[in-house]
């Protein structure tokens, strides 16, 4: 059963070179614990901050840079890398993009955030992706969302219904919204029954303050792991059998009615 940290990190407006050091030093770091992890999460943009003006100059292009970097990691590391999410830069824009690496240093996933958040100009300089995003790993079907995807039941629900047992969430979630994140990570956890694991930054920039509290929640709701404010590793480990427990107890997924209020299912 996989055991998952969240690299809930500080990240400098606007400068890579700072936040690839960083990154490293925790991906390493969280490697080296007694009780090594099977798979890291990063957060969201956490090689440019929200330096949306400037992401032309800044970007990934073709998320090669991420790609060569957390693959080597992986690899020497023997570690599977979600690279949160990162400026991703394309023949047709940029993009809010996350990256998974595996034990061989190859991609298991890419991802592109579905929804653009206007408040912080994302609508305004960035391209949305157009797919859902499933990922075996681990022993675990993963179901890649960022950020402000956390606010969309829809998402959650059609990636369950496409065999997520773990919803994966990198984010930049600024304050005064502590609120919010922790109810939404909780509620996406509970009404699918499912593991949701939310990785945020902390510290400041671009006039946003974050808090943090990156956590990983059970398919019954238990908060498993939670961080504070400041940068640190946020571990748990996955019961797989409490996916199965939790439909035992409450049978969520025998009672909907799609036939009354439309369906997620999978088209293919
Ligand atoms: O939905 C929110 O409150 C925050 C979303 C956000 O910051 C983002 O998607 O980058």
């Amino acid at each position: 059963m996989p055991r998952i940290s969240l690299l809930q990190m500080d990240v400098a407006f606007g400068d890579p070179e700072a936040n690839y050091r960083n990154a490293e030093r925790l991906i390493r770091k969280a490697a080296a614990a007694p009780d090594k992890p099977d798979l890291l999460l990063l957060p969201e943009l956490w090689d440019t901050a929200y330096d949306l003006e400037r992401l032309g100059e800044l970007g990934d292009w073709q998320g090669e840079r991420v790609q060569a970097w957390a693959g080597a990691l992986a690899r020497e590391l023997r570690v599977t890398i979600a690279a949160g999410s990162i400026a991703e830069k394309r023949e047709d824009g940029i993009r809010n993009a996350s990256y998974v690496m595996d034990l061989h240093g190859s991609v298991m996933s890419r991802y592109a955030k579905l929804h653009l958040f206007g408040p912080m100009g994302e609508d305004r300089h960035l391209t949305a992706g157009s797919t859902r995003e499933l990922v075996q790993m681990e022993g675990v079907t993963a179901g890649m969302m960022i950020c402000y995807d956390l606010r969309f039941p829809e998402l959650a629900r059609a990636l369950v219904l496409d065999g997520a047992e773990l919803l994966l969430v990198p984010a930049q979630w600024p304050k005064p919204r502590l609120q919010h994140w922790r109810t939404l990570a909780v509620a996406r956890a509970i009404e699918n029954q499912v593991y949701v694991a939310a990785c945020n930054r902390v510290g400041a920039g671009g006039g946003q303050e974050f808090f943090g509290h990156s956590l990983i929640v059970d398919p019954w709701g238990e908060v498993l792991a939670e961080g504070g404010e400041g940068e640190e590793i946020v571990t748990a480990q996955l019961d797989l059998n409490r996916i199965k427990e939790a439909r035992e107890r409450i049978s969520v997924f025998r009672d909907r009615r799609p036939d009354v209020y439309g369906s997620w299912e999978p088209e293919n």
